[in-house]
């Protein structure tokens, strides 16, 4: 349900009585949602430079374009909802407790400390990417790229970091709805992929255990990895029956030359951290024992940065290479299209679910 006149009223007055200031760039956010919400578009002339206050309310305001009225009004009472429910939960003896939106299934997001974490939580699967997680990362990272946070962080529950693409994503479809199946299934993978090649902020791959696939191949799309040294690295492609996906074809090659990247994404040959490092896919590696400690702290302070100059930064750095990523983001997924249902894919998939062939 949309939000009315009278929820944005409501909305306001709870605002007054929130217990804890919830920071200058949150009340900027207020302030030009709710302008867009009353009056529409900015229409106050720039103010001069040194006019540092109205300033920044001029461009929190002029940010929002032409957001229709009706957006920025639910945006809004959205926002509020949130920062109540927050301090709700601090209130409730949980001081610096995670913000957790509830609503996922396969995954915990929290935001805090200018940092949204994703966190894939499907541990006894080894978080496999079930179509379900498929779906809420593309729904989190849309969220996490309108948030207040500076950087978005990806990471695994448990003792992986992810096992890849759930291979039980096609089981238990009836012969005649396979095809239709498949077919839509890899329109959303391109969708997926398709989300972290325009994700806006700098996004981090915590990659706390062994890595399988999908989660391995997306790597090239972060802007840093950082890895416990417990973490593999392994692209089983041709022993599925399939091909290189998450743009692979393109970043791996780019990332350590094309004989290093054949060597994993053809002949499936699995990396250490080490390896990965010393090959450019992963950023730095920490011992298992201090990882988390050594990870969150240097997180901590980049999110301290000003959020819109990294935001900017990355799209310098990464803006010229969207295009040809989006294009071979459809290559690999067309060449998956024609190739997931093969004989030899199905079999890998048997072989899995049989227990005779673990990779
Ligand atoms: C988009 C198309 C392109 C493809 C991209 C890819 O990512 S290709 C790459 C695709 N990925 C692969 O080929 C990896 C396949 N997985 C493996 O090879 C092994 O499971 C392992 C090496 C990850 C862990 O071995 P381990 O002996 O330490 O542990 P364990 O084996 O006992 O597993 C524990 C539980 O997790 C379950 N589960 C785990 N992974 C998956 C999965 N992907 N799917 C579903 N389920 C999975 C497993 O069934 C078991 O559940 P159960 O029976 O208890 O209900």
């Amino acid at each position: 349900m949309r939000a009315s006149q009278k929820d944005l009223e409501n909305a306001v007055n709870q605002m007054k009585l929130l217990k804890k200031d919830p920071g200058n760039e949150v009340k900027l956010k207020l302030y030009a949602l709710y302008k867009q919400a009353t009056e529409g578009p900015c229409n106050m002339p720039k103010p001069g430079i040194y006019d540092l206050i109205r300033k920044a309310k001029w461009e929190a305001w002029n940010t929002l374009g032409n957001l229709p009225k009706e957006t920025a009004r639910q945006n809004y009472v959205d926002l509020v909802s949130s920062l109540c429910s927050s301090s709700e939960s601090s209130s409730q003896g949980k001081p610096g407790a995670d913000r957790e939106q509830l609503r996922y299934e396969t995954l915990v997001v929290t935001s805090e400390d200018g940092i949204t974490k994703i966190m894939l939580n499907r541990p006894s699967k080894k978080n496999a990417v079930n179509l379900q997680m498929y779906q809420e990362i593309v729904l989190a990272l849309k969220a996490a790229s309108q948030d207040d946070s500076t950087i978005t962080v990806l990471t695994g529950n448990g003792d992986y970091y992810s096992s890849g693409n759930d291979l039980t994503n096609f089981t238990n479809t009836s012969p005649g709805e396979i095809q239709e199946k498949a077919k839509n299934s890899l329109i959303l993978v391109r969708e997926f992929v398709g989300c972290f090649i325009d994700f806006p902020k700098p996004l981090i791959a915590v990659v706390n255990g062994p890595a399988v696939g999908i989660a391995v191949t997306l790597l090239g799309l972060f802007d840093i990895v950082y890895a416990s040294d417990r973490a593999t690295f392994h692209t089983p492609f041709s022993r599925l029956g399939l091909h290189p996906e998450g743009c692979s074809s393109y970043t791996f090659p780019k990332i350590m030359g094309p004989t290093k990247a054949t060597e994993m994404l053809i002949f499936g040959k699995k990396l250490t951290a080490e390896e990965a490092c010393a090959q450019g896919l992963v950023t730095e590696v920490f011992p298992d024992r201090t990882f988390q400690k050594e990870v969150w702290t240097r997180l901590k302070a980049y999110a301290k940065l000003p959020s819109n100059v990294l935001r900017i930064s990355k799209q310098v750095i990464r803006n010229r290479e969207k295009e040809k990523l989006h294009s071979v983001n459809v290559e690999e997924n067309s060449v998956l299209q024609g190739t997931v249902l093969s004989d030899e894919a199905v079999n890998a998939v048997m072989n899995f679910l049989s227990k005779r062939a673990k990779l």
